[in-house]
């Protein structure tokens, strides 16, 4: 870029800000600035973006002045950054603001090779940065150089200024904004800390700074207590049988894996860990956690009074979405999150959401949703930018896919990795006896099938799941009833498309 080039770009940017600093102009204005400044809103036309480009290349990073800022290094950051380097976009334009100290991994990880004990060889960074979970490339710190992407780490945004397309991060930096993509995630929730929710020796997890303090409790402790039957209890806990470790899982439901599993389903699950070793307490409702005379927890007592001894806690009882700084955007009441429209635009023009904290039509069911799965973050953070930068006005359109996978590291008994697709809504038909597979179809009372599971299916059975899910075809429930095997059922779903 040549020096003259240079000063006119950096004259444009003084021009933009001080339309922006002198807070006359309406927000439209400011907006209308910053995108002439940095582009990429949804409004811009392939050619004013062009323009945009090489005046934002030159007002470039130094100047505090960003074309587009990812908030958050999460999964869906890692698929965003990618999406922006397949368009050709990302090269001095795109800065991913993080809260973490590395660059974007697949999280699902944490809880799964992760935490495989020392000698079964378990996952360690830079092994499964983004977007190796999709088998993508693995996307180290080099790779976001190389890219031309600013990447800050450990900075989290505090505050929020929609006015000026502002954020302030925790050191102090002021970042102008031109689009914004918000791709915050979720929090872990927390038991109280006049409970003992703080105490040592107890664990949340969500990033791999968690995860490295519950490995290095692992290490030293025998006796285990997990505080949740959903996904972070099912998955630790069978991690800890990795371990030999004395595990109890605590929960106040009747079954494990409430918001997905039949009661007939979780059953077979349960008994499965029980063989492992692993104790259950259901209804169990926890009064406070209580500490040792060396200050490290050392029991749970639930409110019937008993107690569940354990020198290591972890906490598994659900996420919150991090809306905070930027609730002025527009929280959904109902759901949580930050409210967006099936292109993930927010109700301010340039600002999107993306991932766990994105409140989004899903259009299949005709409601709104929030979806904390791995497979969403991925695919709303392909479909935000794609649509962002390409101008295109295509509709988000997602079939839900969530799964799991336990017992997986070398010498444990038996592995289990099931798929879900769709709702799970209606009454069900399950096929099976869990030896290994297993099916369950949710179908709904005009006997459409809404929703299916299946554990240890071959890899052509898991992929016919998503094909039925998305069609919902009308089943003859009499014949799926009567069905002798799980073959037998997805030929009978598969043969009504
Ligand atoms: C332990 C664990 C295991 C999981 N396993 C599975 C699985 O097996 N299958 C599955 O489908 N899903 C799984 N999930 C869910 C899946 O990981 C999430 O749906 C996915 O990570 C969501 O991506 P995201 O980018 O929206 O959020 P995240 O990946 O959580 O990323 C959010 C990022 O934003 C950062 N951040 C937050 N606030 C700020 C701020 N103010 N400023 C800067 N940065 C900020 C966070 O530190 C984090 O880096 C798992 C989740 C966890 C916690
Ligand atoms: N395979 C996967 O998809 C996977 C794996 C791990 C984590 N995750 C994600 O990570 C997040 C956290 O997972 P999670 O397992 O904590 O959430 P979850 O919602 O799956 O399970 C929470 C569980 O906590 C229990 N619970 C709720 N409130 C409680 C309380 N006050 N006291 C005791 N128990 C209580 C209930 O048994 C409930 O099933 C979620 O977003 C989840 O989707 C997903
Ligand atoms: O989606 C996933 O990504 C990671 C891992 O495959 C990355 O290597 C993991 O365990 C998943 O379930």
């Amino acid at each position: 870029m040549t020096s003259a080039l240079r000063r006119k770009a950096a004259q444009m940017a003084s021009t933009a800000a001080a339309a922006v600093a002198s807070g006359t102009g309406c927000y439209s204005q400011t907006s209308w600035a910053l995108r002439r400044l940095g582009g990429g809103g949804t409004l811009a036309s392939a050619a004013t973006r062009r323009r945009n480009f090489s005046v934002s290349a030159a007002a470039g990073f130094d100047n505090q002045n960003r074309e587009y800022v990812i908030v958050g290094g999460g999964n869906a950051a890692g698929y965003a950054a990618r999406t922006f380097v397949e368009h050709g976009m990302a090269e001095g334009r795109l800065c991913i603001v993080s809260k973490e100290a590395v660059p974007p991994y697949e999280r699902p990880a944490l809880t799964k090779g992760y935490l495989f004990p020392p000698e079964k060889k378990p996952a360690r960074l830079p092994g499964f940065h983004t977007c190796v979970g999709s088998g993508g490339q693995r996307q180290t710190a080099e790779w976001y150089k190389e890219n031309g992407i600013e990447v800050l780490y450990e900075d989290p945004v505090e505050a929020f200024d929609g006015k000026t397309q502002t954020l302030k991060t925790s050191s102090g930096k002021i970042l102008k904004y031109g689009s914004l993509i918000i791709s915050t995630g979720c929090a872990a929730a927390r038991l109280p800390e006049k409970i003992g929710g703080n105490l040592p020796g107890v664990h949340y997890i969500r990033d791999v700074a968690d995860a490295d303090s519950l490995v290095s409790s692992l290490g030293k402790s025998k006796k285990i207590v997990v505080i949740g039957g959903g996904y972070i209890g099912m998955e630790v806990a069978a991690a800890a049988c990795g371990w030999n470790l004395d595990t109890t899982i605590i929960f106040p439901e009747d079954h494990i894996m409430p918001r997905l599993f039949t009661p007939s389903l979780a059953k077979k699950y349960e008994e499965l860990y029980e063989q492992n070793g692993v104790k259950f307490v259901k209804g169990g409702l926890i009064s406070k956690l209580d500490a040792g005379s060396d200050g490290r927890v050392s029991s749970a007592i639930l409110k019937d009074g008993s107690v569940v001894e354990a020198d290591t806690v972890i906490v598994g009882i659900g996420a919150k979405p991090s809306v905070s700084p930027f609730e002025a955007v527009g929280v959904n009441n109902e759901v949580g999150g930050i409210e967006v429209d099936s292109m993930f635009r927010t109700s301010i023009p340039s600002i999107f959401a993306i991932g766990d904290v994105a409140a989004f039509p899903l259009k299949m069911y005709d409601r709104i949703a929030r979806v904390e799965h791995v497979d969403h973050a991925r695919k709303s953070a392909q479909h935000c930018i794609e649509t962002l930068l390409t101008s295109q006005a295509k509709a988000y359109d997602y079939l839900p896919y969530f799964y799991s996978r336990v017992f997986e590291y070398e010498g444990s008994s038996r592995k289990i990795w099931w798929q879900f697709y769709g709702d799970n809504v209606g009454e069900t038909i399950e096929v099976g006896n869990f030896d290994p597979k297993i099916a369950t179809f949710w179908i709904d009372s005009d006997s459409r099938l809404k929703g299916v599971f299946l554990e240890s299916g071959t890899s052509e059975e898991f992929s016919l799941l998503p094909q039925i899910a998305r069609s919902q075809p009308i089943v003859d429930k009499a014949k799926l009833k009567s069905a002798t095997s799980v073959e037998d059922a997805l030929e009978i779903a598969r043969s009504s498309l």
